[in-house]
């Protein structure tokens, strides 16, 4: 099938890679002209894994074009996505200008005796197909068009890949979700999807407004679960009891899973944040306070400040000319992504304390470089950024961390001292090493 990608950022890229992956025809179109120069000469623009390799063979073997322009990106295509940014607006509202701004374009496009499918895979508020379908069919009114209507069909398609393992949960997802009324829609993308569900995970059908929810739900549970337990961990260090026991004897039970239920220094990213604020917005548009996600949100805000009464108490409250070594910038591993990410909150006020930073990440310094500049030292290596440093704070679970030379780190640092925002390593192994350790949930090992 021919199908066209708008928006060629982290979704899109995905999106389009992987329908071309099943044998598909895709364009993929950025506004972003250094984006699609890059993407044209085969290059990937994102640390992903696994992504690199079918995008080159894809991008060779002519299956994957990209372009500026939306005219010759639509041109062939019966499917076309919008996996368009929905960033917040001033008040936490997903802001629709990016997805209506292309559907209002679209309408200047679509031709009678050519039915085009537009699906948003953006995560976009309830109602917002239905906005989308009405600025199509608004300017095809205006362009005298008959029957409008007959042209598209506009469907919710919510994506729910994670970022790092975003290849997979695209190709095997645990669910599709299509979100429309249209018989003729659910055939066509029933096909398309044929390949990723073979292995017995289902195709959903439903209205499109339970589609678009079904996302902010998604995002929002999950984030419920991370700021429960963050209480939880809470609740640990000051009972004397230790969150990674009660965390394996919770989610032995099948009920509640074993899945998202680690503590640490808070959820970032480019979802959970946004899309929890925006599903709390829309509840009180509608009238309706969501109090439970007010507390998520307020709990998440203190968690990724959870070290810092830690480390100020270890330097009593003094941080002037302190060296920090920071292991991990990205969000979480995997990922070259800093949006949201607890690290930066981190390196903001132990910075603003007089501290100075050395931090090193695999694959996100690039972007912090471009985000905060020289407020921070980057670091070769992960053992590089300890020399002379007076405390590590961990802040991403990348896995090279989680073993690492132990005599190495205690004969790099000046003093033994860890503040472990990701619970990385077993309580008895920082006591045989004679480590100060300072994590989330756990007793405090001091020396
Ligand atoms: N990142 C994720 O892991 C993820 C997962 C599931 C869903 N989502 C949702 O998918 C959507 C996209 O997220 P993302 O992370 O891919 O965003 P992104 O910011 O990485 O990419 C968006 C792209 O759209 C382009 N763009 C903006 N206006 C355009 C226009 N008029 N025409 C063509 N291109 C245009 C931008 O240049 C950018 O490349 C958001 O709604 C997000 O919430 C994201
Ligand atoms: O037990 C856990 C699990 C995750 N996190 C944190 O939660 C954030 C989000 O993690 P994850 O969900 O793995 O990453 P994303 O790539 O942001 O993916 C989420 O957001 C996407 C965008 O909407 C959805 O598509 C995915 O289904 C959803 O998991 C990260 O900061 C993690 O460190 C925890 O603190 N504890």
């Amino acid at each position: 099938m021919d199908i066209a990608v708008i928006g060629t950022g982290y979704v899109g890229l995905v999106t389009g890679t992987c329908f071309a992956e099943t044998g598909n025809m895709v364009t993929c179109v950025d506004i972003d002209e250094q984006k699609v120069k890059k993407l044209s000469s085969g290059k990937v623009t994102i640390y992903e894994p696994g992504l690199e390799k079918i995008f080159e063979r894809n991008e060779k073997e002519g299956r994957l074009k990209f372009t500026t322009s939306l005219q010759e990106g639509i041109k062939d295509a019966k499917i076309i996505f919008l996996a368009l940014p929905t960033p917040p607006d001033g008040d936490g509202s997903a802001d629709l200008k990016y997805v209506l701004r292309v559907a209002k374009d679209l309408g200047g496009l679509l031709e009678r005796g050519d039915y085009k499918i537009i699906i948003d895979k953006s995560t976009v508020p309830v109602g917002t197909a239905d906005r989308v379908n009405n600025t199509i069919l608004q300017s095809l009114i205006e362009r005298n068009i008959d029957n409008p209507q007959d042209l598209f069909d506009v469907v919710s398609n919510p994506e729910f890949l994670r970022e790092g393992v975003a290849v997979e949960d695209f190709m095997k997802p645990n669910r599709v979700i299509i979100g429309t009324d249209s018989e003729k829609a659910k055939k066509i993308l029933g096909e398309l999807y044929a390949p990723f569900v073979r292995q017995g995970n289902p195709v959903i059908f439903m209205d499109e407004r339970s589609a678009e929810l079904t996302k902010y739900a998604a995002n929002s549970f999950l984030a419920t679960k991370i700021s429960f337990m963050n209480e939880i961990a809470q609740l640990c260090e000051r009972f004397g009891a230790d969150v990674d026991m009660v965390r394996r004897g919770m989610g032995s039970d099948e009920r509640i899973g074993k899945r998202f239920l680690f503590p640490g220094i808070g959820y970032g990213g480019s979802c959970f944040p946004k899309d929890v604020q925006a599903l709390a917005k829309s509840a009180k548009q509608a009238g309706y306070d969501f109090k439970i996600l007010e507390a998520v949100m307020e709990v998440n805000e203190n968690q990724k400040k959870h070290l810092l009464p830690k480390i100020f108490s270890f330097f009593n409250n003094d941080l002037k000319g302190k060296k920090i070594a920071l292991w991990g910038l990205a969000f979480k591993p995997n990922t070259d992504d800093i949006r949201e990410a607890p690290s930066l909150k981190l390196i903001k006020e132990l910075a603003a304390a007089g501290a100075s930073i050395v931090a090193y990440d695999p694959e996100a310094m690039i972007n912090v470089k471009e985000e905060i500049g020289d407020m921070i030292t980057y670091a070769e290596n992960q053992y590089e950024a300890l020399k002379d440093a007076d405390a590590l704070v961990i802040a991403t679970e990348w896995s090279e961390f989680r073993t690492p030379d132990f005599l190495k780190i205690k004969s790099l640092l000046k003093k033994p001292v860890i503040f472990d925002g990701r619970n990385l390593f077993e309580l008895y192994q920082m006591e045989e090493h004679g480590f100060y350790y300072e994590s989330v949930g756990r007793r405090s090992i001091k020396i």
